[in-house]
């Protein structure tokens, strides 16, 4: 074997190099897919696990490795049933996607070093064109998301990667366009997709949200994302987030909400992150000792 270099009684050799470089590309791979989902968390959660498996084992410490080792083999069962839809999409993007095609690698290799470039959405064409869609009665579904291009749900709608513009949402959503039908997914200053079909909630909904409501709870729910609705029947625009409706909102109201979306630093969402799992717990607790 040809040796590369060595670490304390580790030897490294270029076989083991290019092993790590793979594991890595292709973690990050998976990591730049499934950001902004819930998966995400699950997928991290996994690793940490799967992580902490190999140092318990490499350390020869047999009760809690031999403990991971069966939460390891069940976990990747409980993954692959949790997760069968997005493991599908993955393959078929997979499939679909060959590295090797002309200029397929040159785009993926930009697209992994400009990935943080692209420039903030600019919220006054996404307003004002909201406006214009209320005003005239026309439904319109715009999901923003900051951190992903949400390839996963991009994948069901049709690509577009266009500069965003109050024009081009207009004639996206117009009755009589081709794409006015699902979502319009905006990530930074682009229109990733159009016609993007969303997960829609199963909770309990006043009798007045349709589909296209539901839809937006539902992306809400499932990713870290801002959607804006404007309903066909009433024209009143609806902002969801978290989980959580903002219903009939005037069009500066929304503007102040997508920019508290946009400048919530990352610290702050950690923060509510774990507010919320306390909520939870407590929750939990209290009807424990209900119970009890
Ligand atoms: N899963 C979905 N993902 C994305 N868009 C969807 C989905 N389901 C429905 N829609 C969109 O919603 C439209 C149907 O809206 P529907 O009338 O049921 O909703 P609504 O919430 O009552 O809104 P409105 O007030 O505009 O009528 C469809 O034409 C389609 O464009």
């Amino acid at each position: 074997m040809i040796l590369a270099f060595q670490i304390g009684f580790l030897d490294i050799s270029w076989k083991d190099v290019l092993d790590i470089l793979l594991v890595t590309f292709l973690l990050a791979q998976v990591y730049k897919l499934m950001k902004g989902s819930v998966a995400i968390k699950v997928f991290v959660g996994f690793l940490s696990i799967y992580l902490i498996y190999l140092v318990v084992n490499a350390l020869q410490m047999e009760l809690l490795s031999t403990i991971l080792g069966q939460f390891m083999g069940v976990g990747v069962l409980a993954v692959i049933i949790l997760f069968q839809q997005e493991i599908r999409k993955f393959l078929l993007l997979v499939g679909r996607t060959n590295i090797f095609e002309e200029g397929n690698l040159i785009k993926n290799l930009r697209f992994w070093t400009q990935n943080g470039k692209t420039k903030r959405a600019n919220i006054t064409p996404i307003v004002e064109a909201v406006k214009s869609l209320a005003g005239s009665n026309t439904g319109a579904l715009i999901v923003l998301s900051e951190d992903s291009p949400l390839k996963f749900y991009a994948e069901s709608g049709d690509a577009m990667d266009s500069l965003l513009s109050k024009r081009l949402l207009l004639a996206i959503f117009n009755k009589y366009s081709p794409l006015h039908d699902g979502a319009v997914i905006v990530h930074k200053d682009r229109i990733v997709a159009a016609r993007c079909i969303l997960p829609v909630t199963e909770r309990d909904v006043p009798a007045q949200y349709g589909l296209r409501h539901r839809a937006g709870l539902g992306m809400s729910e499932n990713t870290e994302t801002f959607i804006i609705v404007v309903s066909e029947e009433t024209g009143q625009i609806s902002a969801m987030q978290n989980g959580e409706t903002m219903h009939n909102i005037s069009a500066q109201e929304l503007r102040r909400q997508i920019n508290k979306y946009l400048n919530e630093p990352k610290e702050l969402k950690k923060e509510k992150e774990k507010k919320e799992k306390e909520k939870e717990i407590s929750s939990e607790v209290e009807v424990k000792e209900e119970v009890a």
